[in-house]
């Protein structure tokens, strides 16, 4: 076990430890704010369990399980539990996959209904009047495919779970996978059992963006089993980041409620801000702040918290530079200069459209965020989208590989995905050929991408479908076959709008988007710094590039006008604008451990209304214009 199970137990810590002391067993919320070490008390928690509860639970074969958002979260609580094997650390979805993946009739069952649902969609979308003929022809070939699916999954003898839906082949894809655990965990009182008995404890980390269906599934799960299963949810419903997130988890009588009053990472005036920020939304003021020891005492740090309200013209990049200059002379920190990669400073944009600017993918951005379902959306910002996943998964690392000449990476891509390759079509005398034909078709794609004019990514993906090199998923087969470009997004046609405007974006900007979702660079947003901690932290809002209809830094600092839609929204106590940019604000700010910055760009008739707004979260000293950097 490393560091966060060192960390001195908090009141907080304690009661959680009770609770999971008491018999019969009780489930749990832990609701606190940023930086109060909610993810700290869970690994406490695992900790406490192993050495309290270790044995028993090993000599009956159950396990703890905990699930958190991303690969990379699992990794570091595997790091934390010290990858012991009484844990079951994982994403929903592989945990999900873990549960179902035996009772394959079920999950035929399930599939069946969902390629019957479809079916059923196809027929009333082909009856519509305003249908469009080109639409009528794919939705026709669509229902020819779903009948032989049908048909097909009757012989599956084992699903598996892939990179995208492949029905006829017996493979799941991602979404599937979210859909169909709390829909066979719902319908099951054998399912749910199973779970109780394999997995007596199961926590649920930055529970405020886990789909609701899966919450509501778990909660069944806890009323049947009150008493002997333990769920504990650790979340924070003002750091809900994507819009499919449950946000706050409503408790059961039974269940223990636990808070954490600290925050241990935000020195005392980043606090400030964030406390403020907060006082808007639940009012929730966190205490005490990050702490030194000195002399054997521990004391408060103060960092720093500065807003920048800046004129949106042509000049923001050198604005930007002359605000670093400005941090690194008046905090006598060199490193404020710093933007390398590496650099000590965390740029923040709030704004996805702005770091796509300025990373080199605008198009791929717009096409799936302003067109897409919120599904669609929340997958461009991670990269599991289902249409970009064969780009990203398969061409960008089979492309990069070969053109460097990696032969033996090619190879491994190859045996890994093409269908040509796969242990029941391979035959040793046409083995040869078979791999002539794969290398011919790489050169190819690989020609592809070198020429002048760039391939567009309905190009690219077409020749890996006609010369099948990779397993494309069933939703993008059925479009790249008969989408018509320029559909009508009008016409009710779920995702066809985005992905039609997807298929028209030049195809090099999914390196650009690569670099992007691996966070090759220094600018980062909101997703990318759930849960982590910076020294320096510079956010940068510009709603000049923004969506408006999700965010705007304008109306939440007071100096562009509500719309209708908003106020009568606010009025209804709907969520509104200003809540979810409050969040983005929120998490952004908090992730400050030293130094947090805020440049915040309005026109230039607004900069002194801004910074007088500006004062609800910032000291008056704190807050900065263009004539204070000169
Ligand atoms: N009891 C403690 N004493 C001192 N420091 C602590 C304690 N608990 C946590 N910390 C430190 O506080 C910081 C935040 O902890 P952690 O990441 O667990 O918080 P969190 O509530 O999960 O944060 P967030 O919701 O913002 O992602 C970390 O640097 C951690 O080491």
């Amino acid at each position: 076990m490393t560091v966060r199970v060192n960390q001195p137990d908090t009141d907080a810590d304690k009661e959680l430890k009770a609770c999971l002391d008491e018999k019969p067993i009780h489930s749990f919320i832990m609701t606190a704010g940023a930086g109060s070490g909610k993810t700290t008390s869970l690994v406490k928690a695992l900790a406490h369990l192993a050495a309290t509860k270790g044995p028993t639970l090993r000599q009956k074969g159950q396990r703890i399980a905990c699930i958190t958002y991303t690969e990379v979260a699992v990794g570091e609580i595997w790091g934390d539990v010290g990858n012991a094997p009484l844990f079951h650390v994982s994403t929903i979805h592989s945990f999900l996959w873990n549960i179902v993946r035996p009772f394959t009739n079920d999950i035929r069952e399930w599939v069946r209904g969902r390629i019957n649902k479809k079916i059923a969609d196809a027929k009333e979308r082909l009856e519509r009047p305003k249908t469009q003929a080109a639409t009528k022809t794919r939705l026709e070939a669509d229902l020819v495919r779903y009948t032989e699916q049908l048909e097909a999954i009757k012989s599956i003898a084992r699903f598996t779970y892939g990179i995208g839906s492949h029905y006829s082949e017996g493979v799941l894809g991602h979404d599937d996978i979210l859909k169909m655990g709390p829909a066979m965990i719902t319908d099951s009182v054998l399912m749910r059992r199973l779970v109780a008995d394999r997995f007596p404890y199961l926590f649920v980390d930055e529970s405020q963006d886990t789909d609701p269906a899966v919450v509501d599934s778990f909660r069944l799960i806890a009323r049947d089993h009150d008493g002997r299963f333990c769920l504990g949810y650790f979340g924070d419903p003002m750091q809900k980041i994507y819009m499919t997130g449950v946000g706050p988890i409503e408790i059961e009588d039974n269940w223990v409620s636990i808070t954490k009053p600290e925050n241990f990472r935000c020195p005392r005036l980043v606090l400030d801000v964030v406390n403020r920020i907060r006082a808007e939304g639940d009012g929730l003021e966190q205490t005490r702040g990050k702490m030194v020891e000195a002399d054997g005492q521990l004391v408060s740090v103060p960092g720093s918290a500065r807003i920048f309200v800046l004129p949106a013209d042509g000049a923001r990049s050198q604005r930007l530079q002359a605000v670093r200059q400005w941090l690194s002379e008046t905090n006598g920190d060199e490193r404020w200069r710093d933007d390398s990669l590496d650099g000590g400073v965390k740029v923040m944009v709030l704004v996805h459209r702005m770091a796509a600017q300025n990373m080199g993918f605008p198009d791929i951005y717009a096409a799936l965020n302003d067109n897409g379902s919120a599904s669609l959306k929340d997958g461009l910002l991670d990269g599991s989208a289902w249409v970009l996943r064969p780009l990203l998964q398969y061409v960008l690392p089979i492309v990069r590989a070969s053109h460097n000449g990696h032969t033996f990476a090619v190879m491994n891509l190859l045996r890994a995905t093409a269908p040509a390759l796969q242990a029941d079509s391979i035959k040793p005398q046409t083995a040869r050929q078979a791999l002539d034909k794969l290398k011919a078709d790489i050169d190819d794609l690989v020609a592809l991408f070198e020429r002048p004019n760039p391939p567009t990514t309905r190009e690219v993906l077409t020749l890996i479908l006609e010369r099948d090199l990779y397993p494309i998923d069933e939703r993008l087969k059925s479009r790249l076959v008969g989408l018509p470009l320029g559909v009508d997004a009008g016409e009710g046609s779920g995702d066809d709008a985005a992905v039609a405007a997807f298929f028209s974006c030049p195809a090099p900007q999914m390196w650009a988007y690569e670099n992007y979702v691996m966070r090759l660079s220094p600018f980062d947003t909101h997703q990318g710094v759930k849960g982590a901690e910076f020294s320096r932290v510079l956010v940068v809002l510009d709603d000049a590039e923004a969506n408006y209809t999700l965010f705007s830094y304008g109306k939440y600092f007071g100096v562009t006008s509500l719309s209708a839609t908003d106020t009568a929204n606010i009025a209804e106590g709907k969520e509104s604008i200003l809540d979810r940019t409050r969040r983005l604000f929120y998490v952004c700010c908090s992730r400050a451990v030293g130094d947090l910055a805020v440049v915040l760009f309005v026109p230039e008739a607004d900069v002194q209304q801004a910074a007088t707004n500006a004062k609800e979260f910032f000291r008056a000293e704190d807050i900065l214009i263009a004539a204070d950097l000169a």
